[in-house]
């Protein structure tokens, strides 16, 4: 089995990098490789980097972790939610106070659906099926927030996410993506979020599905 684990920042998988022993870029446990990928925060260093990887290499699946807001009062910080579901929520065009998405403009979809993993989803029953979208510019204000909700119906916010299952898409690679809640998405502050919280219990799951994958 050869998989392929992404996430934006390097603090974000630390726990689970020293617990194998692994590094930035390719690694073996049990004869398999998993190949670590640390992209940068956002959707274009994610899709250059995935676009970068997957001309060259091919994986049996690709894991995207790292933290989240929620939008969702539901969750609670440092839960670990499956995004089953993601969306390019600022694709699109104004007209004048109406949103215009992607789809209505006639150049593609917005939302993306990952190709299902047969070796990892039979061991994500645990988790909650959230559906996210991915943003450039993190929610900080309530009137934005009260739009987005409405528009889009989501759970969680990630500024990678879509790119992530896009770039997975194009080459047919089944994806999943995972996330802890570090903040809940409302008027900014930054004393809400636990970030160290997050780190520590979505590790502690990657960690166990790695060690249950054999
Ligand atoms: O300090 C800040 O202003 C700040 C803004 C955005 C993200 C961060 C991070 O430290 C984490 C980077 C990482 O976290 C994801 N994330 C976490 N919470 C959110 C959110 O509420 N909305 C969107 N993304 C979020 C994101 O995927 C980043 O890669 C600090």
């Amino acid at each position: 089995m050869k998989s392929l684990i992404v996430s934006a920042t390097e603090s974000e998988i630390a726990p689970f990098l020293s617990h194998f022993g692994f590094k930035n870029g390719s690694n073996y446990l049990n004869g398999n490789q998993i190949v670590v990928l640390l992209t940068g925060v956002g959707m274009v260093a994610t899709a250059f980097s995935m676009g970068r990887i997957l001309e060259k290499d091919s994986f049996d699946f690709a894991l995207n972790v790292g933290i989240a807001g929620s939008f969702n009062e539901g969750l609670s910080l440092g839960d670990v939610v499956h995004v089953t579901e993601d969306c390019f929520s600022e694709l699109g065009a104004m007209d004048g106070a109406s949103f215009l998405s992607i789809d209505q403009l006639g150049f593609g979809s917005a939302v993306m659906t990952p190709f299902p993993s047969e070796s990892l989803d039979v061991l994500l029953s645990s988790e909650k099926r959230m559906k996210g979208i991915t943003v450039n510019c993190v929610h900080g204000s309530d009137e934005e927030i009260v739009l987005v909700k409405d528009r889009f119906r989501p759970d969680i916010e990630t500024m990678e996410g879509a790119a992530f299952f896009y770039a997975c898409n194009q080459v047919g690679l089944p994806a999943v993506q995972l996330r802890s809640i570090s903040n809940y998405v409302e008027k900014r502050d930054k004393s809400k979020w636990n970030i160290p919280l997050a780190i520590e219990t979505i590790n502690k799951r990657l960690i166990e599905l790695y060690t249950a994958i054999r």
